[in-house]
């Protein structure tokens, strides 16, 4: 489906509810499974977190988790201590070719039986279940912080618990803590101490209890976007949302009042409020929230504003080459960006042209983070359907708030 975003104007005053953050669903969707005693509120609706869902569900022994790299990474070591069972784990085109030999690796150490079906090093992979009898592993750390995610959310359930040594400078570090945080949440004893994760194992049976997602912070980026292309005194209001996130793209509350967007914490919901203008040049390094660095380098652009983005050295292997993606489209709109592995940096931009084809590449966040700059003139988002992975409602959210859009069935 192509979508056709006439150039729109937003209502004053808005309001979005949002789903579930889809890194907490797809976390606490396993530890669900490893302790049953636990009910789970406000899940994502995302279809990463249904793929989750129904591969924990399933008693099948192929299991397809398509684009969702958390399910992907997580599951892997969650069939890992499934002893009796085989399960083929397997993914989409891009699926195959995004890394994951550091997790193997560190699994098949603790004693998993694991093996390549396709190319060493990449999904799919064959899983023999089993009991993992090793208490110690050391990986390395600046590759994708979900492998280290993947291990602690198993590690409470192997004999000892687990030791996990990390080498070389940490990446995507607030998703770790999030899964820390979560594992305490529910009565998991861990520590995090230099470079060294220690996580107990679980000999009594936890408490039972009732725990509920916050929304997903990379999805209010998007509003973040639309409150900055805005006039003056636009407030978007976006729920359930907390002042103590677990989430680190809830940095965005910082991040945009260089735009001139204030955030409030109201009971649970948050107020973005466009209170001033500024075209100052953005320096950020992104390192710790890698999902929001489309949203603000098309920001940068729509408002004029030169941006050097780092810390993106992750942006490569995701659901596609992110850089090249957002070089390639920015390009298309007239801006001038230039890019490195790791970095990026955009010029100041004068003018956009207009009913530009943006192509999304199998990427739900090409499509989101372009579509804000309806408000600065007409563009056209092609596969707009790619926005399921995170935020299957986004479309008709936008058209609540103000977005005029045709949507061509190709
Ligand atoms: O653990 C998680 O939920 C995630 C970690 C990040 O990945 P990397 O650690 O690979 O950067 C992030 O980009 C992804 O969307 C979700
Ligand atoms: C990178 C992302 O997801 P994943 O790695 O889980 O596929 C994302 O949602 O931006």
């Amino acid at each position: 489906m192509q979508i056709i975003l006439q150039k729109s104007k937003i209502a004053k005053q808005s309001s979005i509810e949002i789903t579930g953050s889809k890194s907490e669903s797809n976390r606490l969707l396993l530890l669900k499974a490893l302790y049953p005693e636990f009910k789970l509120e406000n899940v994502s609706i995302s279809d990463d977190s249904s793929v989750m869902t129904r591969a924990l569900e399933t008693s099948s022994n192929l299991v397809n988790i398509h684009h969702a790299g958390t399910a992907m990474r997580f599951l892997t070591a969650y069939f890992s201590i499934q002893e009796g069972r085989t399960v083929e784990l397997t993914g989409s085109k891009r699926m195959k070719e995004r890394p994951i030999q550091i997790l193997v690796e560190a699994l098949q150490e603790l004693g998993a039986d694991i093996t390549y079906t396709e190319n060493t090093g990449l999904p799919p992979l064959k899983i023999k279940g089993k009991k993992l009898d090793k208490y110690h592993v050391s990986l390395k750390a600046n590759v994708s912080s979900q492998y280290i995610s993947a291990l602690l959310l198993i590690a409470s359930k192997l004999e000892n618990g687990l030791e996990l040594t990390l080498e070389g400078e940490i990446t995507s570090v607030p998703y770790i803590n999030m899964t820390l945080a979560l594992l305490d949440e529910i009565g998991v004893k861990a520590s995090f101490v230099g470079n060294v994760i220690t996580v107990k194992p679980t000999i009594n049976k936890l408490e039972p209890k009732t725990l509920v997602v916050e929304s997903d912070w990379s999805s209010a980026s998007y509003y973040y976007s639309i409150a900055a292309m805005s006039p003056l005194d636009t407030e978007i209001i976006l729920s359930s949302y907390k002042e103590n996130s677990l989430q680190g793209d809830s940095v965005l509350a910082d991040i945009y009042k260089h735009f001139g967007v204030i955030t409030s914490f109201e009971d649970n919901k948050i107020r973005l409020k466009k209170e001033t203008f500024n075209t100052e040049a953005l320096a950020l390094n992104l390192k710790n929230a890698p999902d929001i660095a489309q949203t603000i380098a098309v920001t940068c652009f729509a408002l004029g504003i030169p941006c050097d983005l780092t810390g993106l050295h992750t942006l490569k292997i995701k659901e596609t080459d992110r850089l090249v993606a957002l070089k390639t489209e920015i390009e298309k709109l007239g801006g001038q960006v230039e890019i490195t592995n790791k970095s990026l940096h955009l010029s100041a931009s004068t003018s956009i042209n207009n009913m530009v084809s943006i192509s999304t590449y199998n990427d739900h966040r090409m499509a989101m983070a372009f579509a804000p700059l309806a408000l600065k003139t007409s563009i056209v988002i092609e596969d707009a359907e790619v926005v399921s992975k995170s935020y299957p409602t986004f479309w008709e959210d936008l058209e609540t708030i103000g977005f005029k859009m045709t949507r061509n069935e190709l």
